[in-house]
């Protein structure tokens, strides 16, 4: 390297140090700021789960996306403030997570995702725990899986609903890369037997049939379970992410095997409040319809003639009796505007039940 190249890289490291002291004095400032909101919460005597503001957050986040200069993308950036507002709240009041476990499963990521990392994330060993653990108030928030682009819904957490008074607060889309994992006892050549969650084997069906069309397919109850299992069978491969496969110590044989390059799944965030409105929203209900001709059409009608977007139809067996059905519908907007308001009562007078499961901000990470 030259001397003037050297001399160059000293300005500008020299510059570098100088912007951090100044970023580090504002994060701190930031922190402090957040502290004093804090005291004012609890002055106003806020429990345990109004520190954490999804729609104030939604909005600093969507703030920062608009105002970014560049160079770095608006989506970085969005992740890096979404780690100081993590850090920020936890100096209020550190929040408590539940999510389907164990430990390096997606809906974990899921969590960190959207929290951020100074949230304390709490493995649960199935869906029904996940909304147990929020309705007894044990922790504050859960996140559950709602739905994945290749395979559909997930109806266990749809019936969930049905008969809880939770509230969605938020919701979050995960990228998911499935990879073939194997540890350093298993023989490559032999693998006979795969292990993976149902969902992940099926969002990598074709890859599998063509190659491994042999192996034996084990379902388990989540990819970071198969994970643990492949460290003790020479002859067995788990399919699982990256989480789990650095959790697990296991190497990726093939990487990025789903079939759907964008294979995404959609994540919810349970709580016990109803979240006020952030400016860009979605609202989530559950509708059970009498039996009878046109039921479908009469409960769409008013989202159609109101111009509301319907970003979700999806329809369940009702618990309540045989060939009996209940509607989810997601639609754009909140349930405090009055738009919403008057397609709600409409739907109310046509329906036999309608249940509000939450009026949240659309995801913005
Ligand atoms: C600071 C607040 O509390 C929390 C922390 C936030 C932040 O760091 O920006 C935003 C919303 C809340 O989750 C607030 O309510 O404004």
């Amino acid at each position: 390297m030259t001397v003037s190249t050297e001399k160059e890289l000293l300005n500008l490291r020299d510059e570098i140090d100088s912007l951090d002291q100044q970023i580090l004095k504002l994060i701190s400032q930031r922190a402090t700021c957040a502290q004093r909101v804090a005291d004012v919460k609890m002055a106003a005597g806020a429990d345990n789960t109004q520190f954490y503001r999804p729609e104030r957050e939604a909005q600093v986040l969507r703030k920062i996306m608009d105002l970014n200069p560049g160079p770095l993308d608006g989506e970085e950036m969005a992740r890096l403030f979404r780690e100081i507002m993590s850090a920020c709240l936890a100096l209020e009041n550190p929040v408590r997570v539940a999510f389907l476990g164990p430990e390096g499963t997606f809906t974990q990521e899921a969590a960190l995702k959207h929290f951020g990392h100074s949230a304390v994330t709490v493995p649960m060993s199935a869906i029904d725990e996940v909304f147990r653990e929020v309705e007894s108030g044990a922790v504050a928030y859960g996140v559950v899986p709602v739905e994945n682009s290749t395979e559909g819904v997930i109806n266990h957490t749809l019936d969930n609903f049905m008969d809880s008074n939770i509230h969605i607060c938020g919701e979050v889309v995960l990228r998911i890369h499935h990879h073939l994992l194997v540890s350093d006892v298993t023989r490559k050549d032999k693998i006979s037997r795969i292990y993976s969650h149902a969902q992940s084997l099926a969002q990598c069906r074709k890859w599998l049939d063509a190659h491994y069309p042999n192996a034996e397919r084990v379902a388990v109850s989540s990819n970071a379970e198969a994970a643990k299992f492949v460290r003790g069978e020479w002859n067995a491969a788990a399919i699982a992410g990256e989480t789990a496969a650095d959790m697990y110590e296991l190497s990726k044989l093939s990487e990025k095997i789903e079939d759907q390059p964008d294979n995404s799944t959609r994540f919810l965030i349970i709580g016990s409040h109803p979240i006020p409105a952030s400016g860009d929203d979605k609202t989530s209900i559950l509708v059970s319809m009498r039996n009878q001709p046109g039921a479908l059409h009469d409960l769409l009608e008013p989202f159609h003639r109101l111009g509301i977007d319907l970003t979700r139809v999806e329809t369940r067996p009702s618990k309540s009796g045989a060939w009996n059905y209940v509607f989810f519908i997601d639609f754009k907007g909140h349930s405090d505007s009055d738009m919403a308001k008057e397609a709600l009562s409409d739907v109310a007078e046509r329906a036999a039940d309608l249940k509000i499961l939450g009026s949240y901000p659309c995801g913005v990470l």
